[in-house]
């Protein structure tokens, strides 16, 4: 039966084109031949081609295939997502090994047996949709993170610490060495390496992140690498993993410390090979990332711990890059809080200023959610506020209800607001986060979603903290 599929023979033998339209002409809907290799140009411009059948040697004497390799690269250069077969009657292993390397999908030997072609051919153009799959999908993703970097947040910082951040950044973006982004939840590492792919040189190519703490051990590597149509149960279609998707341009892989240790080998195979396999695929893919991953652990202590593999460590953290927390740039929180009241009042269609005292107020609470915590209080604010000022008392003030930790540390209102050392009974910080998820819970009676929202984290976040404190 005849299939769709559009197919060029190039070859300057007019006997094995007409054996091969003879042939392919029962199995594929266009088959377009030419004995001449300078055609090839005006026959892609023309026409969709999907695969092309290229013999390597145009000169009945040649036998070093120089000629295929030129015509190959000719045609990668224009439509690479052509696929091309080479065939030679002079086959050795070496040339068809070059062959491959320089872009051809297989290879084929003269004289051929008809069921190796035709098969050799169907492979051909699986590839072909893979390519066009590849391509449509990076294209879309590109139009995607367009349209969302288009609701991005600025990130900001005046404070010094900030500026070594930025400068950071600026330097190793240029490089295309792997950045691992630390910092506690909240402190903008999916805003930095967003900041790295755009100072980057892959900024026109795709930028694609996985939340390593979501996904499902059993999806890990289909969600990583892709699946074939039929390689387990649920894999009812190919499917493309996300280094796939990145090719050509960066990978974000976030929360990178839940990953299980099997995962961590898997991975770092992956990263060292460079090369994917799909599952249920049998043809390895190159895939040229470059890699930008965050997490709020304490990945060397992880390795201490045996929670984390050494080597992945040392494969991903060439450059290092360290969020300070919002209490360690108090700085930053005018410059922050400004931005985040001019953003909601505009959202809101609302004309609000903050009042100085209150400013001050904002500079002396500790946002243990950090810049998520700040901006979600300014939008509460801006919701809440009746009048022309921004009503942070009622921000503040929801903020200490719900965290429950130092009720005195400050004095709410206008007059201005004083922390006292003496409130806190620790310092320990892991332990006022776990008072406060819990305090946060108990005030939405169990309600995650709303405690999560209060805490100023996202679900996930907040679910990997009801683990690790065991709630
Ligand atoms: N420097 C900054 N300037 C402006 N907005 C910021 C900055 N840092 C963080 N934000 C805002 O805070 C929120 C959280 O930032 P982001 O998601 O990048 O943090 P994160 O460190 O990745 O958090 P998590 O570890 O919980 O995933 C976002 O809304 C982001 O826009």
């Amino acid at each position: 039966m005849k299939q769709a599929g559009s197919i060029l023979v190039v070859d300057d033998n007019p006997d094995i084109l007409v054996a091969m339209q003879l042939l392919l002409k029962q199995h594929y809907q266009t088959v377009v031949t030419t004995d001449n290799p300078f055609d090839i140009g005006k026959t892609l411009n023309e026409q969709q081609i999907e695969v092309i059948l290229l013999d390597m040697n145009f000169n009945r004497d040649a036998i070093s295939g120089q000629e295929g390799f030129y015509w190959l690269k000719k045609i990668i250069a224009q439509d690479p997502s052509v696929v091309v077969v080479l065939m030679t009657a002079y086959g050795d292993i070496k040339l068809a090994v070059d062959a491959i390397k320089a872009g051809a999908a297989d290879f084929i030997a003269k004289p051929w047996r008809n069921e190796q072609l035709l098969a050799v051919i169907a492979a051909a153009f699986s590839h072909a949709r893979d390519k066009q799959q590849v391509g449509k999908l990076t294209r879309q993703t590109k139009g995607l993170n367009q349209a969302l970097s288009g609701q991005k947040f600025d990130f900001l910082g005046q404070s010094a610490a900030m500026q070594a951040v930025f400068y950071t950044i600026e330097k190793a973006a240029k490089t295309d060495a792997n950045i691992l982004i630390t910092g506690e939840s909240g402190t903008g590492k999916e805003l930095a390496a967003h900041a790295i792919h755009l100072a980057s040189k892959r900024s026109e190519q795709a930028f694609i992140s996985l939340d390593m703490g979501a996904i499902a051990a059993s999806l890990f590597e289909s969600e990583l690498f892709g699946h074939k149509k039929g390689a387990f149960t649920d894999a009812k279609a190919d499917r493309v993993g996300r280094f796939e998707l990145a090719h050509g341009g960066s990978l974000f892989l976030d929360e990178l410390g839940n990953l299980p240790i099997s995962e961590q080998t898997t991975l770092l195979a992956a990263l060292q090979n460079r090369q994917i396999t799909p599952i249920g695929g049998i043809k390895t893919i190159d895939v040229d990332i470059r890699l930008i991953c965050a997490t709020n652990d304490d990945l060397p202590q992880a390795v201490r711990d045996n929670r984390f593999r050494q080597d992945l460590l040392y494969r991903i953290n060439t450059v290092e890059i360290r969020l300070p927390p919002l209490r360690e740039r108090v700085d930053d929180i005018p410059l922050l809080a400004t931005y985040y009241l001019d953003h909601f009042s505009h959202k809101y269609k609302r004309q609000l200023t903050i009042a100085p005292e209150d400013m001050r107020a904002l500079c002396r609470y500790t946002w243990p959610g950090n810049v998520r915590e700040l901006a979600h209080a300014i939008e509460r604010a801006v919701i809440l506020t009746d009048d022309d000022v921004l009503d942070i008392r009622s921000v503040v003030g929801t903020e200490l209800a719900q965290l429950n930790v130092a009720t005195n540390a400050f004095e709410l209102g206008k007059g201005g607001s004083t922390t006292h050392d003496n409130d806190y009974d620790t310092f320990n910080l892991e332990t006022l986060e776990q008072r406060a998820v819990r305090a946060a819970l108990k005030h939405h009676q169990g309600n995650v979603s709303q405690a999560a929202k209060a805490l100023g984290l996202t679900r996930g976040a907040m679910y990997r903290r009801l683990d690790k404190y065991g709630l």
